[in-house]
């Protein structure tokens, strides 16, 4: 988003604070059409009956002065009637103002939802945009409704000032003037103060975002054991503290000078009001205004007065709202490569083979010409200039210490990301290129930070692919596969149980038990035929770990596969084993020819047998 300007002015602040407001109304529209019209007609109502009101006031008294009984009665049930019927029509507003909020709340987090699972892993990598998305978040359920309202009780505010203002002008077009001078300060430093409240959120939203970190580290199950017995909760509570003094502080010199501000200048309003007061008051006791008349007037006055301010201030509650949605629009905006986010539109049945790669002719495997890698906002190639080809069916290891770059080709094999340079072709068919459904359904993975869903096995094992999760066959046959069955055949309720423990009756795995779960997962993809493996099993223990891989070659013959392992047993398996570094392939061959090259491969693998001796 873009920063707002540091110093607009007012008028450019002015219509800043209405210039998200017609498509707010639309969302709000399109939410809760019957809703929004209802609490249209009732802000008309709302903004009409308070004039009523203060006529029948004026009747009471003039009756009242002339001594009629008569009159004094009817004009007090009408006054009655109209304040009756004012708590009704503002009893309906709160109640439609807490109904479309939850509706608007709702829709909107679930178009920010929708939006985040159209975006790239690099944008939640990036964070510039991760604030973006917070930041809509936080505010989603609250912002826009704050807007309807306050936009509703602006229109509100002008028909009653309108009818204020007419009453008063049979009086004095002086006073009407007076009304709206006097109300004017206030709610230009209203405007302001808005502005800044909104200008100091967006600051320090990524510093907000680490005071949540904070409180995330400290309260939650994942981190208690590292908190505890590294006993660094106080050193993270301190920080927590100091962040939120911080924030505190700042908040509390915010609010002090708009109190000081706010206060001050209201009473130059009141100043104003009384001295047109006394001047009503002086020509009634002249006899040139009827009681009535200076209660009507001593009414419009001041309500009118407080509509007027409520206007202007209005406006700058606006500018900090339009600056919220503008935050929103611009992140539903972000323009994303991905497949997913793009309309989508049929393609006409020759592009489409195009795209499925199933033409005649065309080479069988992946091939990867002159890729590099660089990771935003880096300055290394995590990958560079790497060219390969992986005939269809071959098995492939992935070699090489921390950091070496085998995750990174495995995120571009699945196109998580797309090369920086060069291109990935799978069938002859460049990825880029590809439907990213039927992709994504030819490869299945296990990454080595695969998920734990906190939901049942059912799901954990079905997420695999989501159109089978009923299928109950495919499912057995992935969890054979996954070796999964003897976790299934542990769990109180099978495939119903609940996984984790944030939820009740939830029964948690070991590690290795939910690398299992995650493996049966990936083979829920029974069309996949690329597969991949990134490191997966590194909580099981080097025997079951063999087991897998043995299981696994089996099971995926004739298909490709690749495994990124730190473990020799399982690497020396594979066809073709990749040696990486430094973003490059150093050394290849089989498991024989790397150890008679006397490479870095041979190095390695006698470190790692010396060790097991
Ligand atoms: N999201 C990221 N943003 C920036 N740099 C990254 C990111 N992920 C990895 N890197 C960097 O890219 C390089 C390659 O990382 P990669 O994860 O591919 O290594 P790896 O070979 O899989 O290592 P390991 O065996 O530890 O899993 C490293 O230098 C790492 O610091």
């Amino acid at each position: 988003m873009a920063e707002p300007n540091p110093k607009p002015n007012l008028l450019v602040r002015l219509r800043g604070s209405f210039e998200h407001t017609p498509r707010t109304l639309l969302l709000l529209f399109r939410s809760a059409k019957l809703a929004t019209i209802t609490l249209f007609v009732l802000t008309l109502a709302a903004a009409v009956l308070p004039l009523g009101v203060a006529y029948a006031g004026k009747a009471i008294v003039d009756a009242v002065a002339a001594h009629s009984r008569e009159a004094t009665l009817r004009w007090v049930l009408v006054e009655l009637a109209l304040v009756a019927a004012l708590a009704l029509v503002q009893r309906g507003m709160g109640l439609l103002r807490s109904l479309i909020g939850a509706r608007l709340g709702l829709d909107i987090n679930g178009a920010i939802l929708e939006k985040a699972l159209t975006l790239e892993l690099r944008h939640f990598e990036e964070p510039q945009v991760y604030d973006q998305l917070t930041r809509a978040r936080r505010e989603a359920s609250s912002r826009p409704l704050a807007m309807v309202t306050e936009t509703f009780g602006i229109v509100q505010s002008l028909v009653t000032l309108a009818g204020y203002g007419a009453l008063l002008f049979r009086w004095s077009g002086f006073a009407v003037l007076a009304l709206a001078l006097a109300s004017l300060p206030g709610a230009i430093a209203e405007v302001k103060l808005g502005n800044l409240a909104f200008r100091l959120r967006n600051w320090r939203s990524p510093e907000a975002r680490k005071l949540n970190y904070l409180e995330y580290v400290l309260a939650n199950d994942a981190h208690a054991k590292e908190v505890k017995l590294f006993g660094i909760g106080q050193v993270l509570l301190e920080r927590y503290r100091a962040l939120g003094e911080k924030f505190y502080r700042e908040d509390r010199a915010l609010a002090v000078q708009r109190a000081g501000l706010g206060w001050g200048l209201s009473l130059l309003g009141t100043g104003a009001f009384y001295a047109c007061y006394a001047s009503m008051a002086l020509g009634a006791a002249r006899g040139d205004l009827t009681l009535g008349d200076l209660v009507l007037y001593g009414i419009s006055f001041r309500q009118g007065q407080q509509a007027f301010q409520s206007i202007l201030s209005s406006l700058g509650g606006m500018y900090e709202h339009n600056l919220y949605m503008s935050n929103l629009f611009s992140y539903l905006a972000i323009p994303t490569n991905d497949g997913a986010s793009a309309p989508k539109i049929a393609l006409p049945d020759a592009a489409k083979r195009e795209v499925e790669g199933d033409e005649a002719g065309r080479e069988q495997g992946i091939r990867f010409e002159g890729v590099s890698f660089r990771y935003p906002g880096q300055e290394k190639l995590a990958l560079a200039k790497l060219d390969l080809f992986v005939p269809r069916g071959q098995s492939v290891a992935l070699v090489g210490h921390n950091g070496a770059g085998k995750t990174t080709l495995i995120k571009l094999l699945t196109r998580l990301y797309a090369p920086t340079e060069g291109r990935i072709l799978l069938d002859g068919k460049d990825l880029a290129a590809w439907d990213l459904d039927a992709l994504r359904r030819r490869i299945g993975v296990v990454f080595q930070d695969y998920n734990r869903y906190q939901l049942t096995a059912r799901e954990n094992v079905g997420f695999g692919s989501t159109p089978h999760m009923e299928d109950a066959d495919r499912l057995s046959r992935a969890i054979t596969r996954g070796g999964a069955e003897e976790v299934l055949a542990t769990l109180p309720s099978g495939l119903d149980t609940q996984l984790g423990r944030w939820f009740k009756d939830g029964t948690e795995l070991s590690g290795g038990q939910w690398q299992k779960v995650a493996l049966a997962r990936a083979f829920m993809r029974e069309e996949a035929d690329v597969l991949v493996l990134d490191e997966p099993t590194a909580a099981l223990d080097a025997e079951a770990e063999h087991a897998v891989f043995e299981r696994f070659r089996k099971l995926a013959e004739g298909r490709t596969t690749f495994v990124v392992s730190h473990r020799f047993p399982t690497v020396r398996m594979a066809d073709r084993i990749l040696v990486i570094d430094g973003g490059r392939v150093i050394e290849e061959g089989t498991h024989a020819e790397l150890v008679a090259k006397d490479g870095r491969y041979a190095r390695m693998f006698a470190l790692q047998a010396e060790g097991y001796r």
